[in-house]
């Protein structure tokens, strides 16, 4: 008689710090899953804070819970429940690992989270790279320009705010569309779940304007970020070309592993 059998899940290391992960979507469920096999030395994965009821490898509490029993949170839940969590978590001594710098563009939020503790706050690069050489240059002399272009496929643009017309006009595109141009703080605050890395860019430049175009391309088959900087040190030019998360084509599948190179940092 054949019996149906699972494969065993990977047990959690035993030692390390706690760390809570908010949110089990694409980036908090490949974040369980690495911290799960061991991935950071000294972390070790204690709990998740999720709304939908997904079938997690550990306990899933809510963020309260989570706050109190973790050394750190992970969040990789969007600008909402950062927004609602994250100064508890640090007015609670617990350290904070942000995914969705979009929603650091609220300057009160910022400087609150800024201002709290004693847990510290961390940002992870996310999607994008480069940002160190360009904090230096910029440290030398301000940039006179600084553009991020971002490339992605139309169904993983459409939001909420678009009038009908608009979200037609997304998902019928069938060449590349610009869909917005402007400066990092409003693409950020417009397109929450897609231009984290405009405000990632814009905090790595605290003064410097950043102008952001998105484009929908109904050919993309990679999430695409250009960053071209100019300035009296020199130009720069990064072209990031990542591949779209399986679970979620709006993010980068890179996304998970910045984020786990954070955490590390916040052990
Ligand atoms: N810095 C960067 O480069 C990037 C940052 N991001 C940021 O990371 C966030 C997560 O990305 P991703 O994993 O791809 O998104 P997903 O939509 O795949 O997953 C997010 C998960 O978080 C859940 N969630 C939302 N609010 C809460 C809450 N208050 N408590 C617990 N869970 C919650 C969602 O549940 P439900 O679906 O039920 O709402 C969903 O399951 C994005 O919203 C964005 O802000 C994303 C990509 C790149
Ligand atoms: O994952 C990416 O490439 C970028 C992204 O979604 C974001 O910045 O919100």
């Amino acid at each position: 008689m054949s019996q149906a059998t699972t494969a065993p899940r990977p047990q959690a290391p035993v030692k390390g710090k706690a760390v809570a992960v908010l949110g089990y979507g694409a980036i908090g469920s490949v974040v369980c899953d690495r911290l799960l096999a061991g991935a950071i030395p000294g972390a070790r994965l204690d709990c998740v804070v999720s709304l939908d009821g997904a079938d997690t490898p550990v306990p899933v509490v809510t963020a309260e819970e989570a706050i109190a029993r973790a050394d750190v949170l992970v969040e990789c839940a969007g600008h909402a429940a950062l927004a609602a969590h994250g100064l508890a978590a640090l007015n609670a001594g617990v350290d904070l690992v942000v995914s969705s710098a979009g929603a650091l563009t609220d300057k009160a939020l910022y400087d609150g989270l800024r201002a709290a503790g004693p847990g510290r706050l961390f940002l992870t690069t996310g999607a994008l790279g480069g940002l160190d050489l360009l904090a230096a240059a910029a440290s030398a002399a301000p940039f006179t320009s600084v553009r991020l272009t971002t490339t992605k496929t139309p169904r993983a643009l459409v939001q909420d705010w678009m009038d009908d017309a608009r979200k037609a006009e997304l998902t019928n595109a069938t060449a590349p569309l610009t869909v917005f141009r402007g400066p990092a703080e409003e693409a950020a605050g417009l397109f929450p779940r897609s231009l984290n890395v405009a405000a990632t860019l814009a905090l790595a430049l605290p003064g410097t304007p950043v102008e952001v175009e998105l484009v929908a391309d109904p050919a993309a088959d990679v999430v695409t970020h250009v960053v071209s900087a100019e300035g009296p040190v020199g130009s720069y030019r990064f072209e990031v070309r990542n591949l779209p998360s399986p679970e979620n084509p709006r993010t980068s599948r890179v996304v998970p592993y910045a984020v786990l190179r954070t955490l590390r940092d916040a052990l």
